[in-house]
């Protein structure tokens, strides 16, 4: 480390883009060559990047991390190759898996910045607007600022001094994990902690529950931050969600036919090609818009509801899930998951990963989507209160927060199939989080 900084402080840094708009590939090598030769003449090490994300670091954060990427960069021109063995060097040492820190550390690495008390991480159309309201009339909570969703976790990672700034999982690497602390630090109010620092914060963003890496980058972010979940009945999520495309007129209903049953289908080919349920399994999603023989169609679905089960030892699953997950990157439209986003087991699967038991215990709260609604103009909080720190208070009544306008109802043929998916998901969940969420 030190040698690098000294390294790093004698040298003159030249930055350099190579990436001007549409320039072809044969200018741009000669350009390197070019400059390559300047800078052996006039010894300066070279950025051949897009500068700006050095440029943050000189300026704010690291200069160490910024040189570091610069010798990284410059190594493409083979200007430096002794700084590069020690790039290489260091970077075999932070490849090891992020174990977070003791508590001394944690206090040491966090002094200073706002870390939430809590994270509400879904479900996606759970109630977790409503979950946001009832919190943000606490005096003693603040929000992070974004009015709805933070999206901190779920962001697509800079690139960092080996090329990604975390593991394929998903961990912040060490390296890195004091920068993300304050970028995730300037997400809040600074102004109103420095009055108040007492102020309890938290931030909501729905997917978080649902993106495979999310959970490995927040334990590698904060470790000691609580984890609140609202879950809805899977069944009544997916017609929430798919009215709420309708209402925003998502481009994906352009992809299906546009019916609720068509998106359902989509998505369910989508698990079906990913493995997560069987290719064998046929649910007659698609023959919804089809004058098909209804009776037929039903023993096909009763016979399926008899023998449909998941093998839950199966090693390959959540990979299977995370190849499922990824599709979105590879632009695959499968009706943004209205199906997957309810298997509420598969994807607490990877947060049972990666906190433990004690952790689980400690940190996690969920709660029932029907049980944020006020029942005789009331609703009791002292739950949610006590997990965010606070002292208990009573909340205004709002019966309902984000609702929906597309209005709809449910075929019950639909239901059922629907139902019938779900089935083995909620059982896993009912083992996973007990019997109170037996009919979740
Ligand atoms: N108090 C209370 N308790 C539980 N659920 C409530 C509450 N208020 C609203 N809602 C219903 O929640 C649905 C919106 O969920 P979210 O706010 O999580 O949506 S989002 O993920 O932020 O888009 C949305 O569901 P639908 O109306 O069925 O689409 C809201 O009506």
């Amino acid at each position: 480390m030190m040698e690098k900084k000294n390294a790093g402080h004698d040298s003159k840094i030249l930055i350099f883009s190579i990436r001007p708009p549409k320039l072809c590939r044969p200018t741009a090598v000669s350009v390197v060559v070019m400059v390559s030769m300047f800078a052996f003449i006039s010894n300066q090490h070279i950025l051949t990047t897009s500068p700006r994300p050095i440029i943050f670091q000189l300026a704010s954060m690291n200069k160490d991390k910024a040189y570091a990427n610069v010798t990284t960069r410059t190594s493409t021109t083979g200007l430096a190759a002794p700084l590069l063995d020690k790039r290489v060097e260091e970077e075999e040492k932070y490849e090891k898996k992020w174990e977070h820190a003791d508590d001394e550390e944690y206090a040491t690495i966090t002094k200073g910045k706002i870390i939430p008390t809590a994270i509400v991480i879904g479900t996606q159309k759970g109630g977790t607007t409503a979950v946001s309201h009832y919190l943000n009339q606490h005096p003693s909570v603040m929000r992070g600022l974004h009015p709805m969703e933070e999206h901190f976790f779920d962001f697509k990672v800079p690139k960092g001094p080996n090329n990604h700034a975390s593991m394929p999982n998903g961990t912040v690497e060490e390296y890195y994990r004091e920068e993300y602390l304050y970028r995730y630090h300037n997400r809040f109010n600074l102004t109103k902690i420095k009055e108040n620092p007492n102020l309890k914060t938290y931030e909501k963003t729905p997917i978080y529950i649902f993106n495979p890496k999310v959970p490995y980058r927040m334990k590698s972010i904060v470790p000691k931050s609580k984890i609140i979940t609202v879950l809805r009945d899977p069944v009544e999520r997916s017609l929430s969600h798919y009215k709420m495309m309708r209402d925003r007129n998502d481009a994906t209903l352009k992809f299906v036919e546009g019916s609720f049953e068509s998106c359902l289908d989509a998505d369910f080919q989508g698990l079906k090609k990913y493995g997560i349920i069987p290719k064998d399994f046929d649910c007659g999603f698609q023959y919804e818009e089809q004058a098909v023989n209804q009776t037929a169609l039903d023993s096909v679905i009763d016979d399926k509801q008899k023998v449909w089960d998941i093998d839950w030892t199966d090693s390959c699953m959540d990979e299977k899930w995370l190849k499922y997950f990824s599709r979105r990157r590879r632009k695959e439209k499968y009706c943004d998951s209205i199906i997957g986003r309810g298997l509420y087991a598969m994807q607490l699967r990877v947060w049972w990963k990666v906190y433990s038991k004690a952790e689980r215990d400690e940190l996690m709260m969920f709660l029932k989507s029907e049980d944020m609604r006020p029942v005789n103009g009331t609703i009791d909080m002292s739950n949610l209160f006590e997990m965010m720190e606070v002292e208990n208070m009573e909340v205004k009544e709002k019966k309902v927060v984000h609702k929906t306008n597309f209005k709809m109802i449910m075929k019950d043929q639909t239901r059922d199939r629907l139902r019938c998916i779900y089935r083995p998901f909620n059982a896993e969940l009912e083992r996973m989080l007990g019997d109170e969420w037996k009919d979740a």
